[in-house]
C-alpha cells in the first residue's frame, strides 16, 4: 500500500489484491485497514484501465446524456434511487441514470434497448466490459475482508446474494451565484461502491477526524468506498465516509459508481460481537434501508440513518 503523494487516501495495487492468499497477508489487512481508517482507498489498474479505455467509457455515458430527456426519463425502477434523477431544485447540477443489475448481461441489455429501440453495440459491450471488471475488483475486496475478519465462510452465500447497480451521473458546471454542490455531503447506503471519473474534479471525503478532502485519482484507478451496508455488517469497524462533489470551473463531471446491494437481510457474524465489539447493530433487510433512506424525513446530511434504521 502506498499514498503517491497523497496523504490521506491509500492505494492498493490490483495485482497485489488478485496475489493475495487469504486471511492473514499483508495486503489483506492493508485493504481492511484502509476501509476501517479512511473507508475508501484507491485501486491502481494499470495496463487494465489505459487512456483509451477510459476515454471510450466516457464518451459513450456523453451520448448516454446527450439523448432526448423523455428517453431519459424512461430509465425507471421500483427501487428508491435506481432510476433517472434530475432536475432536483436543491441539486441542479445533477443528472443521474441507474443501470439495474449491471453485472448481467439481460441487465444490460434492458437498459440499452430501452435508451436505443435499435441497438447501441458499442454502448452495451463498453458498460459490460466495465461492470464485469469493476465488479470482480468489489468481489475480491469483500473476500479480502471477510477473510482478515476470518469470517470468509460467509463470502460464498454472500455471493448469491448480491446485486450491482451501475449509476452514471452527470455534473454541469454551476452559474453565476448557483450553488456549487453537485451532491451534498452523504453517506452510501451500500455495501460497496466503486466510483471513477473522467478527468474533472470535485469529489470530496470527510476524513475520520472531519477534515474534507480532495479525491485526487491516480492515473488508471477506481475508488473503492464502504458503505453503511457494510459497516452495519462489520458491527461497527468499516467507516463509511461522508463524501460531497463540488463543482469548480466550467467544466463537465461525469462520474460512474458501481453500487453493491444484499438482496434480502443482512446478518451481522457473531464472531464479529464479543465484549470488546458489543453489538451496535440488529439485521436488516438492505432494500428495507434503501426505503427507509428514502422516506426518512430527517434531512439532515450528517445524520446517521443507518443507527436510527437498525442501530441497537
Ligand atoms: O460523482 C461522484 O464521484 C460521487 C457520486 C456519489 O457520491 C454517489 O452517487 O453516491
Ligand atoms: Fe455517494
Amino acid at each position: 500500500m502506498g499514498f503517491l503523494g497523497q496523504p490521506n487516501i491509500p492505494v492498493v495495487d490490483i495485482i497485489d489484491m488478485k496475489k493475495s492468499t487469504g486471511s492473514g497477508d499483508l495486503v489483506c489487512s492493508e485493504v481492511r485497514h484502509a476501509l476501517e481508517e479512511y473507508g475508501c482507498f484507491f485501486v491502481l489498474c494499470d495496463g487494465i484501465i489505459t487512456e483509451e479505455v477510459n476515454r471510450e467509457v466516457f464518451d459513450g455515458i456523453e451520448t448516454l446524456f446527450d439523448l432526448p430527456m423523455e428517453t431519459k426519463i424512461k430509465n425507471t425502477s421500483d427501487k428508491a434511487y435506481h432510476g433517472y434523477i434530475g432536475q432536483l431544485p436543491f441539486l441542479p447540477l445533477l443528472e443521474s441514470m441507474g443501470i439495474e443489475h449491471a453485472a448481467t448481461v439481460h441487465g444490460v441489455h434492458s437498459f440499452t434497448n430501452i435508451m436505443w429501440p435499435y441497438g447501441n453495440d458499442v454502448f452495451c459491450k463498453m458498460i459490460q466490459f466495465y461492470a464485469k471488471l469493476v465488479s470482480e475488483i468489489e468481489e475480491t475486496v469483500r473476500k479480502m475482508v471477510f477473510e482478515s475478519y476470518g469470517v470468509k465462510k460467509y463470502h460464498e452465500s454472500y455471493n448469491e446474494s448480491v446485486t450491482y447497480l451501475l449509476r452514471v451521473m452527470k455534473y454541469r458546471p454551476p452559474n453565476m451565484n448557483e450553488t456549487k454542490m453537485g451532491s451534498v455531503s452523504h453517506t452510501d447506503k451500500t455495501f460497496i461502491s466503486i466510483l471513477s471519473q473522467n478527468q474533472v474534479k470535485g469529489l470530496e471525503v470527510k476524513t475520520k477526524d472531519n477534515n474534507w478532502i480532495p479525491v485526487n485519482y491516480p492515473p488508471s484507478s477506481f475508488l473503492v468506498m464502504a458503505g453503511d451496508a457494510f459497516k452495519a455488517w462489520s458491527n461497527d469497524r468499516v467507516h463509511s465516509p461522508y463524501h460531497r462533489v463540488v463543482m469548480e470551473g466550467h467544466d463537465f463531471r461525469y462520474s460512474i459508481g458501481l453500487f453493491t446491494f444484499h438482496k434480502g437481510i443482512i446478518a451481522i457474524p457473531e464472531e464479529l460481537v464479543d465484549d470488546a465489539h458489543p453489538r451496535k447493530f440488529n439485521s436488516f433487510n438492505h432494500f428495507g434501508y434503501l426505503d427507509f433512506y428514502d422516506k426518512d424525513s430527517m434531512f439532515d446530511q450528517e445524520y446517521s440513518h443507518v443507527k436510527s434504521f437498525c442501530g441497537v
